[in-house]
């Protein structure tokens, strides 16, 4: 895509004129065509018209992340740069994991906004030089194998793309079977260091001793059994990726030679006193709760930080049930190319059955039922009868779903803003009601049995506005 006369476009948004002015000043010099607009509603008109390489978006931070993800999702195409009163840490890496490129400071110096442009210009470029067929993928909802069409996945293949360019350290967090892995995977397969190697390493699956020579190699005679010097993964992958899986189970001795890698590029081998200098990119990932980790004091905090560069949150399987059509469509086809299994189709009330279930082994779970069915259905189909009976039976009746959800509410030790918590309640019910079915409005109310009418006020009322954009009509 490119906008008219080939010249970049960047664009405003900025409810306050003054502000505004402030930014056009500031970017006037560059080559692009800059227009403003003062609001969603303009801007929503322009992005219509016009093709915008970078967005400015005054947004005040504090604002719920809904209202981010409206507008993000309004310039999807384009890098934002989200301008905000003195942002602090915190709320920038919540920006930037919403999808922003980057966060400035309402009042920072005309010089810190045009290197910010700068920065996200060459992005751009190196976005741009990516081999066509990663757009291409990305849009047929599949990256690097990696199927999701629902709006979390889009949010991730998003981030996958912008942080594959980049050297950033990225940190993977899901629960088990969500598909980090793959993430990791299609990160190093989109990046620069994709001609060399991606290095997995699971440092939960292996004991500590074993870990600490694996990931740093030792030298001959170092320990008993080091029968020769042994070069470990991190000089193994030099140029490459290193992908630690199950970060959170790594020893405290290692966290600490682990930081070293990450800020000075250097460790020593077992048994070895010269320093070796590595250049590598360090992704990571995890099921637990790392923040809950360090405040117990059982990881380190400065290696999380470290690690914690880009955060990317893979959504568990039934946050995402609009996925599992597809999901079931591409394991399908998969296990009849891959596995020589005949090729089976699936009779509707079963994946009826598998959108209501909540899968605790999220897609690993989902993908190796399918391969137990394809493999011991009789008929060309795969019917009722051949899914287990606590999938089978798994019907949740609507009263008990509501009572389900009632119980996970409770009431803090300090209180709560009974307003509040009701508004977010509700947001999150009917996001996910819009979610399930693909952004319907009559399918959304029918499923939260509310009239349309109530539904659509709601959904303005709330800043869920996203009409005409994501087919939410
Ligand atoms: N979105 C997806 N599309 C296609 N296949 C998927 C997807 N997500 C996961 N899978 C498949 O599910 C299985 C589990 O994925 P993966 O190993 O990446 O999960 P994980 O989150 O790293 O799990 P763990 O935490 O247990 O290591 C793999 O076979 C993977 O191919």
């Amino acid at each position: 895509m490119s906008s008219q006369n080939n010249q970049s476009a960047i664009l405003i948004v900025d409810q306050d004129k003054s502000s505004r002015q402030r930014l056009f000043k500031a970017l006037k010099n560059q080559k692009s065509r800059i227009v403003e607009a003062s609001g969603a509603a303009q801007a929503l008109e322009l992005v219509d018209q016009t093709y915008f390489e970078v967005v400015f978006l005054c947004w005040d931070i504090s604002r719920s992340d809904e209202f981010l993800n409206t507008y993000l999702e309004m310039f999807v195409d384009a890098v934002v740069i989200v301008v905000t009163t003195r942002p602090s840490s915190e709320e920038v890496v919540k920006a930037m994991r919403l999808g922003a490129f980057n966060v400035i400071s309402k009042d920072a110096p005309a010089a810190d906004i045009a290197a910010c442009l700068a920065e996200a210009n060459e992005f751009r470029e190196i976005q741009d030089q990516a081999p066509p067929a990663v757009s291409a993928i990305s849009q047929k909802y599949d990256v690097e194998n990696i199927v999701g069409k629902s709006r979390p996945m889009q949010k991730v293949f998003k981030l996958i793309h912008k942080v594959a360019a980049t050297d950033a350290t990225v940190l993977i967090l899901g629960e088990s079977g969500t598909g980090k892995e793959l993430v990791a995977r299609a990160i190093h397969y989109n990046s620069p260091r994709n001609p060399e190697t991606m290095i997995p390493v699971n440092c939960g699956a292996i004991p500590e001793e074993l870990l600490e020579s694996e990931l740093f190699g030792h030298e001959k005679g170092s320990f008993t059994g080091a029968i020769k010097t042994r070069p470990g993964r991190f000089e193994l992958a030099e140029g490459g990726t290193v992908f630690l899986d199950e970060i959170g189970d790594m020893s405290s001795m290692l966290q600490v030679k682990l930081l070293r890698v990450l800020q000075e590029h250097q460790f020593e081998r077992i048994g070895g006193g010269k320093p070796i200098n590595v250049n590598i990119r360090i992704l990571a990932a995890t099921h637990r709760d790392l923040e809950t980790q360090v405040k117990q004091g059982k990881f380190r905090e400065d290696l999380f930080y470290r690690l914690n560069v880009v955060p990317i949150e893979v959504p568990p399987l039934r946050e995402r049930r609009s996925d599992i059509p597809l999901l079931c469509g591409h394991f399908l086809s998969r296990l009849g190319k891959q596995k020589g299994l005949v090729p089976k189709d699936m009779r509707p009330e079963v994946l009826e059955c598998l959108m209501r279930y909540d899968w605790p082994g999220n897609v690993r779970e989902l993908e190796n039922l399918l391969e137990r069915m394809v493999i011991l259905a009789d008929g060309p189909s795969i019917s009722m009868e051949d899914l287990p009976a606590h999938l089978a039976n798994h019907r949740p009746t609507p009263s008990q779903v509501s009572q389900a959800s009632l119980h996970t509410v409770e009431v803090p030790e300090d209180g709560l803003d009974f307003n509040a918590a009701v508004d977010a309640f509700e947001r999150k019910l009917i996001i996910q009601a819009l979610e399930r079915t693909g952004g319907v409005k009559n399918q959304a109310a029918a499923l939260l049995k509310l009239n349309r009418t109530t539904l659509v006020e709601k959904i303005k009322k709330k800043g869920l506005v996203t009409v005409g954009r994501t087919g939410t009509s």
